[in-house]
């Protein structure tokens, strides 16, 4: 039966997208994610990804997690999710995601983490 590999190009509904690499033989990805928007004044430029999904030989609809390591600002955001496979193939991936801001003190730490919900398609 079909089922849900990460590898390709997927792309959200704030306009961003990212380039996954083969999925190795346990789990682990790579990959580029290119955003248009950001939070911060900077100039934005592609980012660096790493993450690992469950293996498809034991599951259709994986669940994933993956880092970005921004290039142009000190934040980092992480991703988790599910790659859902609709009965016509088409794949969705409802995610999860923190992004955590570099703030100058603990006293700001309250402040530095953002979280949001997004849903990546296949391009
Ligand atoms: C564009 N985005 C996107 O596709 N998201 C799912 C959300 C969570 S990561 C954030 C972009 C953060 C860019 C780096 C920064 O602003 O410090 C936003």
């Amino acid at each position: 039966a079909r089922k849900c590999v990460l590898s390709g190009l997927w792309k959200n509904e704030l306009g961003s997208n990212m380039t996954i690499s083969a999925v190795n033989t346990d789990g682990g990805f790579t990959g580029l994610y290119h955003t248009a928007v950001t939070a911060t004044d900077k100039h934005i430029r592609v980012s660096p990804l790493k993450g690992s999904q469950k293996p498809t030989n034991q599951r259709k609809q994986p669940t994933f997690g993956f880092t970005v390591s921004w290039t142009f600002s000190n934040s980092m955001t992480v991703f988790v999710g599910q790659c859902f496979m609709d009965d016509k193939g088409k794949e969705t991936l409802k995610t999860m995601w923190l992004l955590r801001e570099e703030v100058s003190s603990p006293g700001a730490d309250w402040k530095a983490t953002r979280v949001g919900t997004n849903i990546f398609t296949r391009i």
